[in-house]
């Protein structure tokens, strides 16, 4: 088990992470929140890139920066803006990170071939790096995650720059890899959330505004997001007023969803309907 304790960072006078307090057990947690939340300063500290100012983690019961190495040889880590040497193949790379995370040499071979198989890579092995698109590199960087088989996988964006058809593989390849695992995935996409994550974190500037799975988040926001079709003249009162999670025009008319707050009334005509994680997420951050 990872547990967080009361973690806090600063830079500077800014208050990163604001006694965050959580207990990660196997399973797929999903980090969710908008750009500058803290998801990356969070996932620096639980990779013991980053001493938080105050509060520790614990895995086991022991606290990672103790652990050092012991921890991190754990730990599959794939940051949000992965660095790689142009010049060597999709093989080579793999070779390398092989190394540096002490990977016995007999292992190395059969692991590299299941990965590049697993990412749809193999075909490609033998390619640079620098030829690679974004998508295929983001592939290479969840291979070199798992070349240690870890136990905490940290994932920060991996879908990001994937086409449809890669995001679905990658889900199944994470739903695979997850058994007996803590899976942590720092994302946008709140689709993958739905699919993936048997827990949601929700972050916003700094704190933790809930942490339950995807269905009970959406229990709790069930009644309060409705859909109508105003008139023309009200449209503007409206998105003044309320928080508009969608709008669209259909041809003849304006359909708007609306997340109300918790003491808010409905518009004339709102009718209600099934929330989404999205709108579960702009519930959450205009309650806190
Ligand atoms: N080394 C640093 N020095 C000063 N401020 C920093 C540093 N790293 C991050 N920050 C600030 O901390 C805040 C949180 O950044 P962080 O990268 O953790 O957010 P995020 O949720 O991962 O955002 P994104 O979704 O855009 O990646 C931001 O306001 C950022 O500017």
């Amino acid at each position: 088990m990872l547990e967080i304790k009361n973690v806090t960072v600063r830079f500077g006078k800014n208050t990163i992470l604001d006694h965050i307090n959580l207990k990660l057990e196997p399973g797929i947690y999903a980090l969710l929140g908008e750009n500058g939340a803290g998801k990356t300063t969070l996932i620096r500290v639980l990779t013991t890139l980053l001493v938080p100012a105050s509060g520790s983690v614990l895995y086991n019961g022991t606290d990672i920066q103790k652990l050092g190495s012991r921890f991190r040889d754990k730990v599959g880590y794939m940051p949000q803006y992965a660095f790689y040497y142009p010049d060597f193949s999709a093989e080579e790379f793999l070779k390398y990170m092989c190394i540096l995370k002490h990977i016995p040499k007999k292992e190395q071979k059969e692991r590299i071939c299941q990965l590049l198989r697993s990412v749809n890579l193999e075909q490609e092995k033998r390619k640079k790096i620098g030829n690679f698109s974004g998508g295929m590199r983001q592939r290479l960087g969840i291979a070199q995650t798992l070349l240690n088989d870890p136990e905490i996988i940290i994932l920060d964006e991996p879908t990001a720059g994937l086409d449809p058809n890669e995001r679905i593989r990658f889900r199944n390849l994470i739903s695979e890899i997850s058994k007996n695992k803590i899976v942590l995935l720092a994302t946008h996409i709140v689709q993958d959330v739905e699919l993936t994550a048997n827990h949601v974190i929700l972050m916003h500037k700094g704190k933790i505004l809930a942490a339950r799975q995807p269905r009970m988040l959406l229990e709790q926001v069930k009644e309060k997001v409705v859909e109508l079709c105003p008139d023309e003249s009200d449209i503007e009162m409206i998105t003044q007023t309320y928080t508009v999670s969608n709008m669209i025009f259909d041809g003849n008319r304006t359909r708007m969803r609306i997340v109300l707050g918790e003491d808010e009334c409905p518009p004339e005509g709102g009718q209600k309907v099934s929330p989404n994680l999205e709108e579960a997420f702009l519930y959450y951050i205009q309650k806190s």
